[in-house]
């Protein structure tokens, strides 16, 4: 059985969906850091959301875990590399707390332009002071959006019905994308010059790391108001304090903090009572939001362990899952001549893997396909944890160098994958292609052949000598092995040749050797003699 721990506050619907599929949950969103340190290698699977710190030191003690679910969509709380170097899957859940997340920016863009939450905490506090709380319109002011993605587009269309003019800044996204919802693209010192409203959409990233800090604050519009509900680090707290006290800034509204939770000893915002209103990281935080991303992880987390892989991977790359539906027979096809490969070579050491991709299947995303192959042959030397998250890394790390390229179609094939791998000793290729029908080996060391790839295999290569085929058939033949088909190719008589035979039942290792005898006493020069089961 699983066990799936679930170390910060989610609703309770996902732990019901992981109870449900037989996992062994434990729910303890009030571990401190040294008790949590304690348990995690006991985990197979864990869903944080951002309190929870998965660094390197957390996920070194993880010996077990398998995927970390993000219950929720930034992602700085986790060290990928680290999570990637030991085979563990990362995902997140990245459009559950979207509309959350954009109603929270405009309420807390309202809300400092009307003075709302200051006017409610006069009140409680018995202060009617109508004229202290006279606001601003946001109708006609310019907002400058940093971030186009999910977030700040649909913060844009928002504003743009209360008729602000909004502009922004986002070197990632195209052009096209920024157009289609009518939002002019202009550069981020631009952006900050023109707007009335600075609001911030970014992942936490080194680039976006202070992005808003002493430079920016000094070039924004003489009051200009800030709305920062993406990561705290974004905005250089200590800048924005001293651009508040100028009187440069007119106001900020802050749901997300360089230090969280908020302290009057961390934050020199608090001081600013009538001009900063916070909000303590709610921008997810609704019925609707919690539930979509707890109920999303949990049944991803079910997922990645029963071996699928997770739909918003973080670690691996993403494929649309009607895209993976359909290439999924060419990974089929590149895993089973991975293992094919994999077993021919033996234990020889692997210098250099190239692929080359023809055809149909170049329609697709190739890096699953790549990835797959890596795995396929490093799996059968490695005693090491590896599988799709890890699988270059592990190549990287024992020096493999990885090729892929994409070749012309060949003959009336309509795809075909074509392998050649270096180890220190020899060359081994091969090429298979998917029919409706199955998957066909059609080449092996520049020899066409065409096999079903799967079953079991002789292979032999020889110097082409008169003799050799039946000795090999009636060594099985007094062995009971039936010869299912063959294929026999050189390149001149006398040649190097290669033959490959699909066999009934395993031939035993005497039987092998024996073959092995009678070959040597024709002198064939036998460079290759091997046993394979796909
Ligand atoms: N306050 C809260 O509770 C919540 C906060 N968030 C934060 O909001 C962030 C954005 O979320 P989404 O919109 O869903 O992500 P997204 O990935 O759809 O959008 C982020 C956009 O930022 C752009 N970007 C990246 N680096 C940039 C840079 N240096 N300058 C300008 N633009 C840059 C990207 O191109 C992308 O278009 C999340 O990463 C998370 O940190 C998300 C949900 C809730
Ligand atoms: O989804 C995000 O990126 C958020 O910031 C929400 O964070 P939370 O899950 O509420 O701690």
């Amino acid at each position: 059985m699983y066990k799936v721990l679930v170390s910060d506050n989610i609703a309770q619907k996902g732990i019901e969906v992981l109870e449900n599929a037989g996992m062994k949950v434990d729910f303890n969103p009030n571990l401190n850091r040294e008790e949590f340190l304690e348990i995690i290698a006991d985990y197979d699977g864990i869903i944080v959301r951002s309190m929870t710190k998965l660094d390197k030191e957390a996920l070194t003690k993880a010996k077990k875990l398998k995927v970390i679910g993000r219950a929720g969509t930034g992602y700085d709380n986790i060290d990928l590399e680290e999570a990637t170097k030991n085979g563990i899957f990362v995902f997140n859940t990245p459009t559950g707390n979207t509309i959350s997340a954009v109603e929270h920016t405009l309420g807390m863009m309202l809300s400092l332009s009307r003075n709302i939450s200051q006017a409610n905490q006069a009140l409680h506090n018995d202060i009617w002071d109508r004229k202290k709380y006279m606001g601003v319109e946001i109708k006609g002011k310019t907002l400058g959006i940093i971030g186009l993605g999910r977030i700040g587009s649909r913060v844009a269309k928002r504003a743009q019905s209360f008729g602000m003019k909004v502009i922004a800044n986002d070197p990632y996204l195209s052009p096209k994308k920024a157009e289609k919802i009518n939002v002019p693209l202009l550069p981020f010192k631009e952006v900050l010059k023109k707007s009335d409203y600075v609001t911030l959409h970014t992942p936490l990233t080194d680039e976006t790391y202070h992005i808003l800090s002493h430079k920016e604050f000094a070039i924004m519009k003489p009051g200009a108001r800030v709305i920062n509900c993406a990561r705290g680090q974004n905005v250089d707290t200590k800048a924005l304090a001293e651009a508040l006290e100028k009187n440069k800034i007119a106001g900020a509204a802050i749901d997300v903090h360089e230090e969280e939770p908020v302290k009057a000893s961390n934050n020199p915002l608090l001081k600013f009572e009538d001009s900063v209103i916070m909000t303590c990281h709610l921008g997810g935080t609704t019925t609707e939001a919690m539930d979509n991303v707890s109920i999303t992880a949990a049944e991803e987390v079910i997922s990645v362990l029963k071996n699928n892989l997770p739909e918003s991977p973080l670690n691996i790359p993403a494929m649309d899952p009607q895209d993976f539906n359909q290439a999924k027979p060419y990974i089929n096809l590149i895993t089973k001549l991975g293992n094919f490969v994999a077993k021919w070579k033996g234990h020889e050491r692997i210098e250099a893997v190239e692929i080359e991709y023809g055809g149909e299947v170049n329609q697709y995303n190739l890096k699953p396909m790549t990835l797959s192959l890596v795995k396929s042959i490093l799996e059968p030397n490695l005693d090491d944890r590896i599988n799709l998250v890890n699988a270059m890394h592990v190549a990287k790390e024992r020096e493999i160098s990885i090729k892929e390229s994409q070749i012309q179609n060949e003959g009336e094939l309509k795809n075909i994958i074509k392998i050649n791998l270096k180890t220190e000793m020899n060359e081994y290729s091969l090429a298979g292609t998917y029919l409706p029908i199955g998957f066909r080996l059609i080449e092996i060391n520049g020899l066409r052949i065409d096999l079903d790839l799967s079953g079991e295999f002789i292979i032999v290569s020889y110097q082409d000598k008169p003799g050799v085929i039946g000795k090999i058939g009636s060594t099985l033949g007094e062995a009971n092995i039936n010869i299912a088909n063959m294929q026999v190719g050189r390149k001149k008589i006398g040649g190097n040749a290669i033959m490959m035979m699909q066999i009934d039942s395993k031939p035993s290792k005497d039987i092998m050797e024996k073959i092995k005898t009678h070959l040597d006493e024709l002198d064939t020069k036998v460079k290759d003699l091997s046993y394979l089961e796909i």
